[in-house]
């Protein structure tokens, strides 16, 4: 029945004040006013419907994606929304699109790596969309290892220009989005040769097509890599291959904050580190956790109103069967992923703050704090988008059999997501990276230098090699200190284990190769403290509303202890708690997961997602689930007609050769 909101008596248990829960999630009243009017101003214009994405054919689909960016682009100027408004209103669009490395990769990347004057000539022309961009690193041949790539940009002093060039078949830029159909120009990285001598990977400015025709420029070769995983999903995006036969441009076009080439061909190195070069990737993955939590709470979101209106078994007297979200298991398996969502908008909130902070110091000319930028960023886009991908297809498990129709919005949003595991930084490589870090840290303590920020618990390691777990019952497992020192103490101890077991190694690359499986699990660890502490930090916080702050402490319990229970095996190798202690941690987390039941649906509902953003009719607002399934099935293409295409041709001489053989 129309109007009828079949989720009202779930929505009546709640225990805190939902419309405050919402300005936590969005970071700020602010935050959510802006996200709210964007989401319903996307949700009411039926230029931006998407429930036919996944019927179209690429070419149908790119030019509909063409047409509701262009849309959008027209709509930011009409109402002149500021940058917040767009790029929000480009998130709710809920389409990957050109203009996603446009704003997110070309324009950073210039900021990041452009001089001033660079800047002034390129990002006005930018921020009008009267060039459009794309990020142009990975090649047919190397993606992770980006001092491999092989393109090369060889400077020739009789002309003051770079002579750029794809030297053999695997240099081909290969993945840019954006690059197949659409950008003007790139950031093309590339190999920099002056005078016969290579110096490294340095970014490049280079105009791909002309602006009055759109076609290639001389020398340069550019097309679309094809169909990717999935239905609709990641295929509105124009992902590029791109060659260069000896392309010329400028010396000015040269991304010159970190390096300049002088008029004479020598190098100059600026007091900016070289691995500044790499910094639009740190941007990216910052803005990456930050989406993680926005797609995992849309998975969470969907499966949570969807358990709570299928029932199944459990009848009795003829009475309603059992709601499937009151089954242990299906709590055990789902209230998880919904405490990791709110899990990881508190660590993208932070991390966020520490780019912030980043950024800052280097416009001082402090650079001390990039490494562990660096860390953060690579560690916690691993895990996050790791944690992310595997809960979305863990929630169209827990939709059952319906999870798998397109109409539920599951697989779609897997196939969107699951390439986050990927690019910016492949999520094992990227873990390496926090290893490296570790090992660092671990090398270098007792050197009077104490470890700070995120690695500062290793300023104690000699306690935290020693001390034992204090719990004696479930509910001391509610004691975040008890919390912070386990999680704490599995770090380090498998950090400085791994630092043990490299120091017996003569060649210690040969000891890191080899070691790398146990590296990894160290700088998961670590990373899994990160966002554990930072929801407790988080916690300490003011937070008003009725309830509000008594949910999150559930929240952060399930957050914690899940993760305690699934990582018993590490907690209980490295001796920090007893069997009896791991099997507490499992009561205190079964009882959470009671607390959280009755506020369940009001949890998802502070995501404050339209129906339009979620995509589900799973997940509707009003959980009228069973006839809305029903009348998109009737909306199949396949049901347009009662005898299908392909009857008379297939169906029938099949129908009649059965019949001669039934009557030999
Ligand atoms: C249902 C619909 C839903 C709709 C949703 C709609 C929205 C969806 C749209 C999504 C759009 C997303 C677009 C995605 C765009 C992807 C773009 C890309 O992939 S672009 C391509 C991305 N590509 C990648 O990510 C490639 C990954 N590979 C790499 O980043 C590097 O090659 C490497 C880091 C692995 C190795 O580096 P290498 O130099 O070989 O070797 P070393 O290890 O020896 O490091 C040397 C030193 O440098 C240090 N350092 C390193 N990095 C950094 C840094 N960033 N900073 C600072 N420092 C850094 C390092 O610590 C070390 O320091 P020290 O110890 O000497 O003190
Ligand atoms: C949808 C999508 C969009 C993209 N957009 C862009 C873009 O806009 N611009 C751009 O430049 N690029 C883009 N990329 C490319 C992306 O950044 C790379 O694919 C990514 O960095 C991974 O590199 P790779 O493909 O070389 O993987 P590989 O490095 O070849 O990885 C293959 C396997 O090898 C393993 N491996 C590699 N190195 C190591 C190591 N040292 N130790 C242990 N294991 C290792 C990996 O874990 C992985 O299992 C995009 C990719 C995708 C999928």
């Amino acid at each position: 029945m129309e109007g009828v909101d079949y989720l009202a008596d779930e929505r009546k248990k709640t225990e805190f004040d939902v419309e405050e829960m919402k300005i936590v999630w969005a970071g700020s009243r602010h935050t959510f006013e802006v996200s709210d009017r964007m989401a319903k101003l996307v949700a009411n214009d039926p230029v931006f419907r998407k429930d036919d994405r996944v019927m179209l054919a690429r070419k149908d689909l790119f030019k509909n994606t063409l047409r509701k960016a262009t849309y959008a682009w027209k709509r930011i100027n009409e109402l002149r929304l500021s940058e917040e408004e767009a790029s929000k209103l480009r998130s709710f669009v809920d389409e990957p699109a050109f203009t996603d490395l446009h704003w997110g990769m070309f324009v950073p990347a210039i900021k990041g790596q452009g001089t001033d004057e660079q800047q002034k000539k390129w990002l006005p022309l930018a921020y009008k969309m009267q060039i459009i961009g794309c990020y142009a690193q990975t090649e047919l041949g190397h993606g992770s290892n980006v001092q491999g790539l092989e393109t090369t940009a060889t400077f020739d002093p009789q002309t003051d220009e770079f002579v750029i060039h794809s030297p053999t078949l695997t240099s081909s830029k290969w993945w840019p989005g954006g690059l197949g159909k659409v950008s003007t120009h790139g950031v093309v990285y590339a190999r920099l040769i002056l005078d016969g001598q290579e110096h490294g990977i340095h970014g490049f400015i280079v105009q791909l097509r002309s602006l009055e025709d759109h076609r290639p420029l001389p020398g340069i070769t550019v097309a679309d890599i094809g169909m990717k995983f999935g239905s609709g999903a990641y295929n509105t995006m124009d992902n590029g291959l791109l060659r260069f036969d000896h392309v010329r441009i400028p010396r000015d076009q040269m991304l010159m904050r970190v390096s300049q080439v002088t008029r004479d061909g020598k190098i100059v190195q600026s007091d900016v580190p070289r691995q500044l070069v790499y910094g639009t990737m740190v941007y990216v993955r910052q803005t990456i956790v930050q989406d993680a939590s926005i797609a995992l709470s849309r998975a969470v979101c969907i499966a949570t109103r969807y358990s709570a209106v299928r029932r199944q078994f459990g009848s009795s007297n003829g009475g309603p069967e059992t709601q499937v979200i009151d089954y242990k298991t299906q709590q055990s398996r789902l209230f998880p992923l919904l405490a990791s969502a709110y899990a990881f908008r508190f660590v993208g909130e932070w991390l966020k703050w520490l780019y912030t902070d980043v950024t800052q110091r280097l416009q001082a000319n402090d650079f001390s704090t990039l490494p562990e930028a660096h860390a953060c960023t690579a560690g916690l886009k691993s895990l996050t988008t790791s944690v992310t991908a595997d809960g979305i297809e863990e929630s169209r498990k827990l939709c059952g059999g319906h999870g798998y129709l397109a109409s539920s919005g599951l697989p779609e949003l897997f196939a969107v997501y699951v390439p986050a595991c990927t690019y910016e930084g492949d999520n094992t490589v990227l873990m390496l990276q926090v290893a490296r870090f570790l090992m660092k840290t671990v090398s270098q303590l007792g050197s009077g230098k104490p470890p700070v920020g995120t690695i500062s618990y290793m300023g104690r390691i000699e306690q935290l090699m020693q001390c034992r777990c204090a719990v004696k019952k479930a509910g001391d497992w509610l004691n975040p200190n008890a919390v912070l020192e386990a999680f704490e103490a599995r770090a380090a101890r498998m950090s400085v284990s791994c630092a043990q077991k490299l120091s017996k190694f003569s060649n210690p690359e040969e000891g890191f190769a080899e070691l790398s499986a146990d590296l990894v699990e160290a700088a998961v660890a670590h990373c899994q403290l990160i966002v554990v502490s930072k929801f407790f930090e988080k916690l300490q916080q003011d937070i008003p509303g009725k309830g509000v702050k008594r949910q999150l402490e559930v929240l952060c319990g399930v957050y914690s202890l899940h993760l305690l229970h699934k990582h018993q095996g590490d907690f209980l190798a490295t001796s920090y708690i007893t069997p009896k202690q791991a099997s507490l941690a499992n009561d205190q987390l079964r009882e959470l997961y009671s607390q959280v039941r009755p506020n369940a649906i009001a949890l998802v509902d502070a995501f404050n997602y339209t129906d339009h953003y979620l995509g589900s009719i799973l997940g509707c607002y009003d959980g009228n689930v069973y006839p809305k399934l029903y009348e998109a099935a009737w909306r199949d293409p396949l049901n347009d007609s009662v005898i299908p295409d392909g009857y008379e041709q297939y169906i029938r001489p099949l129908l009649k050769q059965q019949l001669r053989v039934a009557k030999l």
